[in-house]
């Protein structure tokens, strides 16, 4: 087994993130640094608009840095171009537009784009990627549906296997359990922390299935207006971290049972 160290897949340094446009600089949130590393599940957890999308933008290099560094194993994030990032990185966002005409086979296929020649034509083992994921995310039955045909659930476990067919080091996902039922984001959360096992990639999600990430995950990315930090949820429960993440008056974290709860008294 290799070091932490050598295991390291992404990290940031001294990483602002916001927006800049003819108005100035809107700064998010700044001091972030991370380290990420192999195999390991990662919750971005936060209030509504503290800034969870805009990381996770700007990690995956679709949105730049105000200042600071993101690099890739070992490789500055800047330094890479489009196709050489995509081989580094699969991203799926919610509410993505996608082409539902498509078969499932056909958008999984997609994965392979920065592989496939100009063509756009699959080699034996882009198919053979796309066999994978399929089997690695249980969608053997759906294969030759269209993807219109497809409820939220389902459709998320192709976007995932798309983004497993990619075969990057790193898997960023954006609020994958939207529209989904409670059974339906335990099934998914389970899904990637099995795929994080099992194919030794870093999968980093954002969600505020704050109970459910607490549970499956091994590191949380816990974002707060004072501080971003990054630890275990055992950690993070025991430095007191999920206190003050909600105004008090509603909700209160349960350190025994390690879960949010709803004041019930008035
Ligand atoms: N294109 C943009 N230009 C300027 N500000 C933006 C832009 N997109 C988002 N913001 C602002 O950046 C902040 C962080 O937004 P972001 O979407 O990253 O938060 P979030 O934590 O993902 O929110 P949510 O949980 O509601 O999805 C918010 O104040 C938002 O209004």
């Amino acid at each position: 087994m290799k070091s932490n160290a050598e295991n390291i897949t992404l990290k940031t340094s001294n990483l602002e993130i916001g927006y800049q446009d003819k108005n100035g600089i809107k700064s998010i949130a700044e001091k972030i640094d991370l380290e990420v590393h192999k195999s390991e599940l990662i919750a971005v957890i936060g209030v509504n608009g503290i800034g969870k999308s805009t990381l996770l933008r700007t990690i995956s290099g679709i949105q730049q840095a105000l200042s600071g560094t993101v690099e890739i194993e070992g490789k500055t994030l800047n330094a890479l171009n489009d196709l050489q990032r995509a081989s580094q990185i699969s991203l799926v966002l919610t509410n993505q537009p996608i082409s539902k005409n498509l078969s499932v086979f056909e958008l999984i296929a997609l994965g392979r784009q920065p592989y496939t020649n100009w063509l756009g034509k699959l080699s034996k083992i882009d198919t053979e990627k796309i066999e994978n994921a399929i089997k690695l995310t249980s969608i053997e039955s759906l294969k030759d549906r269209k993807c219109y045909e497809l409820s939220d659930g389902q459709l998320q476990r192709v976007l995932i296997a798309r983004a497993i067919a990619q075969d990057t080091p790193i898997i960023i996902l954006d609020e994958p359990t939207t529209h989904l039922d409670m059974y339906h984001k335990a099934y998914v959360v389970k899904l990637l922390k099995k795929l994080a096992k099992q194919t030794n990639k870093t999968i980093i999600f954002a969600s505020h299935e704050i109970n459910l990430a607490i549970q499956i995950c091994d590191k949380i990315i816990l974002m707060h207006p004072e501080k971003t930090q990054i630890d275990t949820p055992k950690n993070l429960i025991s430095s007191g971290a999920f206190q003050d993440l909600f105004p008090k008056d509603l909700i209160h974290f349960d350190e025994i049972s390690g879960a949010f709860r709803i004041k019930n008294e008035d």
